[in-house]
């Protein structure tokens, strides 16, 4: 399959529903091994600022574009995210690359107003962007980085207007995948292996065992994957399972929402003598994490229950408790910018909700002098300090532990926990706050 056809077909995936992510990993042996890296920038970068195209084709289209059929619409978003974003592609090439594509869908109506939007907003549209991009509005602002209005309304009322234009330009960052390394892997070594493999990737100078790249790497085809040496993880979450693990060093771990394992993974791995329960709703996501483990080589001491954490109960009682809570994702929107689109402040208030009896649940299981980590990877107030405050507001026996804040992009969380700013392509925005019940 052709760079363009592969595109429109995980683009149109997308519109009806599914993760980007996911409609690649499934079409990934089909695409030509050379159109592949353009396939995946071209998705992100269309999903990304989505609503931004969607202004522009509204501006330089004639047609509604809901009056348009879906793979007409969809061919011109990616079209006009190509003319904005990559500016090495030539014109005609992703022209006639989508017009083909098109062909190939059997879809041929609209084939001349593709061909003429295109031109006409490859001539025309650079003013626009860039007085978007200059403007000192939010909304402007918010629509020029790819974010929600309402997200940066609601930043605005929860911060500052500056630190809320600060965060939509952050959120609206292309991202980059960080490693993190096995124990015993050398990291030297590792790098050397890795930009053997014709890629480039160094050191990260905030964690040892984190080695950061230029590009988004398939997991599967980075140099030692299948043997457990590294996971692609963002830094932000590599951070909050190693705070957890720092403090509990082993005995017995609750995973309260375990999704696909990566930081159970982590947690198995940096604590050899540490005996895990994952427990998660969703039975295919155990499935996944199940895999990481048995690549983490760790399956004999992780356990895996399928159910809602705010019932199941664990088969002994818990020294550490780890409940990286289902939340917006708002920090990640750079990595999943369909999420963001899928969001509403009443999904936030709702999460909020669901947060709030999840922690007060793990605060009820965990043991007398253990450790309680609450994370999100959202960047609402709501789903982070509120729920924290709330829930120790009605449990004195809740302590919160001291957090070293070493990077400049960690700040403290008011009054709880850690807030961390996603300053850098490998830094997800992130929440952690991490408890201990008295004895
Ligand atoms: C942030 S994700 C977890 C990511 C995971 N810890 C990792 O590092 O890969 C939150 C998870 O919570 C799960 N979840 C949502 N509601 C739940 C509930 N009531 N009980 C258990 N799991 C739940 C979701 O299926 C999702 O996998």
């Amino acid at each position: 399959m052709r760079g363009l056809e592969a595109a429109l077909s995980i683009y149109g995936e997308v519109q009806k529903g599914g993760f980007a992510s996911e409609a690649l990993r499934k079409i990934y042996s089909d695409i030509a091994p050379g159109d592949r890296k353009l396939v995946g920038t071209l998705v992100y970068c269309t999903l990304r600022r989505q609503t931004l195209w969607k202004a522009v084709l509204l501006k330089y289209c004639r047609r509604q574009p809901r009056a348009l059929p879906q793979t007409t619409a969809n061919a011109l978003m990616i079209g006009i995210a190509g003319i904005a974003e990559l500016r090495h592609f030539v014109l005609p090439v992703l022209v006639n690359g989508l017009v083909q594509a098109i062909k190939n869908s059997g879809d041929v109506r609209d084939i001349g107003l593709v061909n003429a939007v295109l031109h006409t907003v490859a001539d025309e549209s650079a003013g626009f962007l860039e007085s978007l991009k200059r403007s000192s509005a939010l909304r402007d602002q918010a629509l020029y980085w790819g974010v929600p209005g309402w997200a940066a309304a609601q930043w605005s009322k929860e911060l500052s207007i500056a630190e809320a234009k600060k965060l939509v330009r952050a959120v609206g960052m292309k991202t980059y995948l960080s490693l993190r390394l096995s124990r015993g892997v050398e990291r030297e070594e590792y790098i050397k292996r890795y930009n053997a493999s014709g890629r480039r990737g160094w050191a990260s100078p905030f964690l040892e065992f984190s080695v950061r790249t230029a590009a988004n790497p398939y997991p599967v085809d980075l140099p030692g994957f299948g043997e457990g040496m590294v996971m692609p993880q963002s830094e932000s979450s590599m951070l909050a399972a190693d705070l957890l693990a720092g403090y509990a060093k082993g005995g017995r771990i609750l995973d309260m929402c375990c999704g696909r394992g990566v930081k159970t993974g982590q947690l198995a791995d940096t604590m050899p003598g540490a005996r895990i329960e994952a427990w998660d709703l969703s039975e295919k996501k155990i499935n996944a994490a199940r895999f990481e483990v048995v690549r983490m080589k760790a399956e004999s001491r992780v356990e895996f229950k399928s159910g809602d954490a705010l019932e199941l109960v664990p088969d002994e009682e818990p020294d550490a408790i780890l409940l990286d809570a289902p939340c917006s994702g708002s920090g990640t929107w750079g990595r999943h910018p369909e999420s963001k689109w899928r969001m509403s402040p009443e999904q936030i208030q709702k999460n909020g909700d669901l947060q709030r009896k999840l922690l007060e649940r793990a605060a009820s299981l965990l043991k007398p002098g253990g450790f309680l980590l609450y994370s999100t990877c959202s960047l609402f107030r709501e789903e982070n300090e509120k729920v924290v405050a709330d829930v120790m507001g009605r449990h004195p026996e809740l302590l919160e532990m001291p957090h070293l804040r070493n990077a400049a992009f960690m700040n403290k969380g008011k009054p709880y926990g850690t807030v961390i700013f996603p300053a850098l392509p490998w830094v997800d925005g992130f929440y952690t706050a991490l408890l201990t019940k008295r004895k």
